[in-house]
């Protein structure tokens, strides 16, 4: 496997509706989308877009805050009140090849591989068996598709 781009920092938050504020306000973000729910995940989401030269897309902040009692981040809401760096996402080519790479290193697979908020599949490796990151692989979007919402 091949290691690909940093494709976004996922950052939980109580409020996306206060972290937008804090991103355009405190942070001079110009390029914001709209949230939108993702039930399947427990997650409402809201990328922050940082800008390159080049005109590709950039490395995203990805906003997430639960959707209800049952999410995967409220553990980490009540462990860290006032929200944080949640997990990181690398893209890589092939998903497949991908979670063979991490099973065959002993490391623990959280649930099945699923279609991401970007459209493409994804999965995470348990942050006790990645340097206490919780960490997203997911699918590199093919050429020319518009993933920055
Ligand atoms: C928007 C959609 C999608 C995308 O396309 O980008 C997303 O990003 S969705 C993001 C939300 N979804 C997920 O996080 C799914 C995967 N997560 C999980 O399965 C769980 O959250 C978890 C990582 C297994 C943690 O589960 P939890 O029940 O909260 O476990 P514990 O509270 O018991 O924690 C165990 C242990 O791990 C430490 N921990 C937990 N979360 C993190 C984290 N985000 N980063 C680093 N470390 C983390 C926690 O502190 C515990 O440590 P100890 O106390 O030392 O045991
Ligand atoms: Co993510």
């Amino acid at each position: 496997m091949k290691l690909g781009r940093l494709n976004h920092i996922g950052i939980a938050t109580h409020s996306i509706a206060d972290s937008i504020k804090h991103y355009r306000k405190v942070m001079g973000a110009a390029d914001i989308s709209e949230p939108f729910d993702m039930e399947e995940q427990g997650v409402k989401v809201c990328f922050v877009n940082t800008p390159t030269e080049s005109g590709m897309n950039g490395t995203q902040i990805e906003l997430i805050e639960p959707l209800d009692g049952s999410s995967p981040i409220n553990n980490f809401l009540e462990d860290h009140p006032l929200g944080g760096q949640h997990h990181v996402c690398f893209e890589v080519e092939d998903i497949v090849e991908a979670r063979v790479w991490f099973e065959e290193q002993g490391k623990r697979i959280l649930g099945p591989t699923r279609i991401g908020a970007h459209g493409t599949p994804i999965f995470f490796v348990h942050p006790k068996d990645m340097m206490g990151n919780l960490t997203e692989i997911m699918e590199t979007p093919k050429e020319g598709s518009d993933w920055s919402n």
